[in-house]
């Protein structure tokens, strides 16, 4: 009898235990209505019995693992936004409708400052979309997310040239500084319009932020793609997975101490 922690993206579902030693596993969805049929798979051996998660996928894909948990007398508990969270760190959500905030940001924001804590944070989810978040640190245990970006994710970008400009449906270059083939433009283009707006997010941070000292966190399923490109183009960053699975572990640990009255 397993407690599992879900994060559904648009693209891959990924999994944890929520108690025991981690061991994230990510599942590329099947189609966008269904899912990889090794999840389930997986969820009978391991025998979970209860799913707390989030998802921003279609519902079809959440309504697909409620039916096996009910098959299974088990339960599934969906996360969603909330307008601020208590826990060994208090976070506002200043979104002007904060339950609008995609469920994935705000606990990818959770986890972001559990894991670097004390620091302004700019949290990018190279995912389907790309999201590029900014978290402002107040002193003490105080944060607000200031809100964020929201981008077409990496392949969505190149499907959209190659559906939409077949004359210009080439093989993928390199991100270069002076890209002197269709390959290297599209590339350096679309590596460029991912990053930059990390950049763009770093300078608005340190405007309003206590220190100029601004953690950068990149994650999702892009994020090692971009990685290499990353380098030449950002200041420091690292690269973390699994930060949105981190938030809600933390948000079920928080329902815990309250017990379990706030979930
Ligand atoms: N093996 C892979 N399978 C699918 N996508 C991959 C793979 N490797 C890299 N990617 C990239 O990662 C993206 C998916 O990232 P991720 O798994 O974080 O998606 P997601 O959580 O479903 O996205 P979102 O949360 O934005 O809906 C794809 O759009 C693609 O650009
Ligand atoms: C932007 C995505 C698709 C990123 O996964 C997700 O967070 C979402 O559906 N958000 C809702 C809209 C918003 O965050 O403003």
């Amino acid at each position: 009898m397993k407690r599992i922690v879900v994060d559904i993206g648009n693209t891959a579902l990924k999994w944890d235990y929520i108690y025991e030693v981690p061991h994230p596993r990510a599942f590329v969805h099947s189609s966008e209505t269904t899912l990889n049929p090794d999840v389930i798979r997986s969820w009978e051996e391991e025998d979970v019995t209860e799913i707390l998660g989030t998802y921003v996928c279609r519902p079809e894909l959440k309504d697909q693992i409620e039916s096996f948990m009910e098959g299974r007398g088990g339960k599934c508990t969906w996360l969603r936004t909330e307008a601020e969270f208590k826990g060994p760190f208090y976070l506002l959500n200043s979104y002007e409708y904060p339950e609008r905030l995609g469920a994935d940001r705000w606990y990818g924001a959770v986890g972001a400052i559990a894991l670097n804590p004390q620091k302004s944070i700019v949290l990018v989810q190279f995912g389907t979309a790309t999201t590029v978040d900014m978290i402002r640190y107040e002193g003490g245990k105080n944060y607000v997310f200031e809100g964020g970006m929201i981008l077409p994710g990496l392949n969505l970008m190149y499907t959209a040239l190659e559906r939409k400009i077949p004359a210009i449906a080439v093989p993928r270059g390199a991100a270069r500084d002076f890209p002197k083939n269709t390959s290297d433009a599209i590339n350096t283009g679309i590596v460029d319009a991912q990053l930059g707006p990390v950049y763009f997010a770093i300078q608005r941070l340190k405007k309003t932020a206590m220190s100029n000292d601004i953690e950068v966190i990149l994650t999702g399923g892009a994020a090692s793609i971009l990685e290499k490109s990353a380098l030449g183009r950002l200041p420091c960053f690292t690269l973390c997975h699994n930060i949105v699975l981190t938030g809600i572990k933390l948000r079920a640990e928080q329902a815990t101490c309250n017990n379990l009255k706030s979930m």
